[in-house]
């Protein structure tokens, strides 16, 4: 069957209250308006899938959920904005996303579903929780019987039996760590997946994983429409690094950093017990920094935090080397954290090649950092080194979700149930600014979140650990004296644009960077349209301006040595 192109209301939008300006009904073949708004909009399986019937949500029956005035269901009108801070002077108009939730009217009968759940990717805290509540969700909610875990990752759909899940099976495997399914990278082949969803009659689909398991859903979500199937397919957003586009955070993030206080912990009892104690901890963190950020901002206990994003040099005066000696002559003992992906072009560039998914094997450089500052202090230094290498790496991730976590993962997996039977497909679920959203896949794997070294959260670690910056100063001035700029402001969840810094070269992190992403800013308009932090014209938050900002973070830069 030849498939009619999907619809898409991307830049939809009225023209004013005059022209009769009103969310539509959300009826077949129905388009949205919204005054002043656009829509990223999501397709729907009537775009495709002729004649589809409509039916009352069961919902609507449910005692738990049914309400006196059905205030329960989502209003179709309703949407997500995803710029909540504007500006007064320059407003914009706002993105807006499709809010999730139940719809009154779904387009699947609860014994027509055969659904199957896949796991790839990573382990990441709170897995097992979102398949358990998708089977609860689909079971309970929508009376769907027949639900297919796919054992393995993507590969699993074409090369293994499924398992058949129900509500006493996945019971109580939120409990526990990792996947109850089984996860594995590589093996997308496209193809023989959906040709494996006809062969199975599969006609809802929730793929559970990161940037690149989205990737695969988009992939399977273009193929069923090229062959005009009446296929759902959701994705749900996993990652431990926190740097899918889009969404507020994802599951397991938090789990993940209190996991890591316990490492930092033990890294600082032990530094501090012995003389010149050093304790270095390695946290993940492929290409963002976020895991070691927010570990070094709740422990107060870290002396240095490096992530990817912001590089790093050992050697002179600005450089890594000299402040770990100074530090370590000031307070005896330190603590440093850093991210997997952090200082990995200061390695000898032998090639690590790339996992079975394509991404790149990185070096280890909490074992190269800890050796190369053992060498450091023997060979140029008289000062003895106490250090201790702490590699929590997999025991942050492989382990059960936390409660606000479990929380976050219901949610997710429900709003996940809800979109599909009521026809909606293509679409990432997640929180937009706090409320649940369906978001086109293509925006979630159109960029990745990096950690904004402009941003004032960046500011507030270099404020809460005293680190200078790491550069390389051919004039032999002491810049490991020197405390980073004034913070720049608050962006949004798009990753930092800063250019390559060369190894070894002089970096200005906070300072002016024109391509940072921005919530809003004085005079600029938005993303990619901000003028540089040293002119002053940044905004920040209402309760925090500017002026006291910048005095703010200069006192506490100058002055106050850290509590320890
Ligand atoms: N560009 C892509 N197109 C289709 N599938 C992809 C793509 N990138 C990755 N995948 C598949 O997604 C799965 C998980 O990808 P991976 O990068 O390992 O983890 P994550 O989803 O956590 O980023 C693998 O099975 C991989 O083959
Ligand atoms: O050893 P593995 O399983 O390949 O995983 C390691 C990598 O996966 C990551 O955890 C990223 O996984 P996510 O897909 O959860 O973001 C990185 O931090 C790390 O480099
Ligand atoms: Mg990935």
């Amino acid at each position: 069957m030849q498939a009619n192109k999907p619809r898409s209301n991307r830049g939809a939008r009225c023209q004013g209250d005059d022209d009769g300006c009103y969310p539509d009904q959300d009826g077949p073949g129905s388009t949205v308006s919204l005054c002043g708004a656009d829509l990223d909009d999501i397709p729907h399986l009537r775009d495709w899938v002729p004649d589809l019937q409509e039916h009352e949500n069961p919902l609507k029956q449910h005692p738990a959920y049914r309400t006196r005035n059905n205030d329960y269901f989502i209003n179709p009108g309703d949407v997500v904005t995803q710029q909540v801070v504007v500006n007064m002077d320059r407003p914009r108009e706002p993105t807006h996303f499709r809010r999730a939730g139940p719809r009154e009217k779904v387009v699947f009968a609860g014994e027509e579903v055969r659904a199957a759940i896949v796991t790839c990717g990573g382990l990441c805290p709170g897995l097992n929780t979102v398949v358990r509540e998708l089977v609860f969700s689909l079971w309970q909610q929508y009376h769907v019987h027949d639900i297919l875990g796919i054992d393995g990752g993507y590969r699993g759909f074409y090369a293994k039996n499924t398992i058949q899940l129900d509500p006493k099976k996945v019971g109580d495997i939120h409990k526990r760590g990792g996947t109850f399914l089984g996860t594995s990278r590589g093996g997308h082949e496209t193809t023989k997946i959906v040709n494996s969803l006809e062969d199975r009659g599969i006609n809802q689909v929730y793929i559970i994983g990161g940037d690149g398991t989205q990737r695969g859903a988009l992939a399977i979500h273009k193929e069923v429409v090229r062959r005009g199937l009446k296929v759902a397919v959701a994705g749900i957003p996993k990652t431990i690094d926190n740097d899918i586009a889009v969404i507020d955070k994802s599951f397991g993030f938090d789990t993940a950093v209190e996991e890591a206080q316990r490492a930092i912990n033990a890294a600082h009892v032990e530094a501090e017990s012995v003389e010149n104690g050093l304790g270095v901890v390695k946290l993940m963190g492929r290409y963002s920094g976020y895991i070691a950020m927010y570990a070094t901002l709740a422990s107060r206990d870290v002396d240095i935090c490096l992530i990817p994003e912001v590089p790093f040099t050992l050697e002179g005066p600005g450089g890594l080397h000299r402040y770990v000696e100074r530090r370590l002559r000031e307070n005896g003992h330190m603590v440093i954290v850093i991210a997997e992906g952090a200082g990995q072009e200061l390695m000898a560039a032998d090639t690590t090649g790339t996992d079975m998914s394509g991404n790149k094997l990185l070096k280890d450089v909490g074992l190269w950092l800890s050796q190369n500052l053992k060498d450091h202090f023997t060979q140029h230094t008289k000062q003895v080194l106490n250090l201790k290498y702490i590699d929590p790496t997999y025991m942050i991730r492989a382990i059960p979700s936390n409660a606000s976590d479990n929380v976050y993962c219901t949610l997710l997996a429900h709003s996940a149930v809800h979109g599909l039977m009521a026809g909606y497909t293509g679409y990432t679920v997640g929180p937009v600014n706090g409320r649940h959203a369906y978001i086109p896949i293509e925006r979630v794997i159109a960029s990745q979140n990096r950690v904004n070294v402009n941003d004032r959260m960046w500011a507030r670690l270099v404020s809460s650990t005293q680190q200078p910056e790491f550069t390389f100063s051919e004039a032999g001035d002491d810049s490991s004296a020197k405390p980073t700029p004034e913070p720049a402001p608050e962006p949004s969840h798009e990753p930092a644009r800063r250019p390559p810094v060369p190894v070894g070269r002089t970096t200005n992190n906070g300072a002016a960077d024109t391509n940072s992403a921005l919530v809003a800013s004085m005079g600029g308009g938005g993303v990619g349209d901000v003028p540089p932090a040293t002119t002053g014209t940044v905004s920040f938050d209402n309760d925090y301006g500017a002026a006291a900002q910048e005095t703010a973070a200069a006192a506490m830069l100058e002055g106050a040595r850290k509590d320890k």
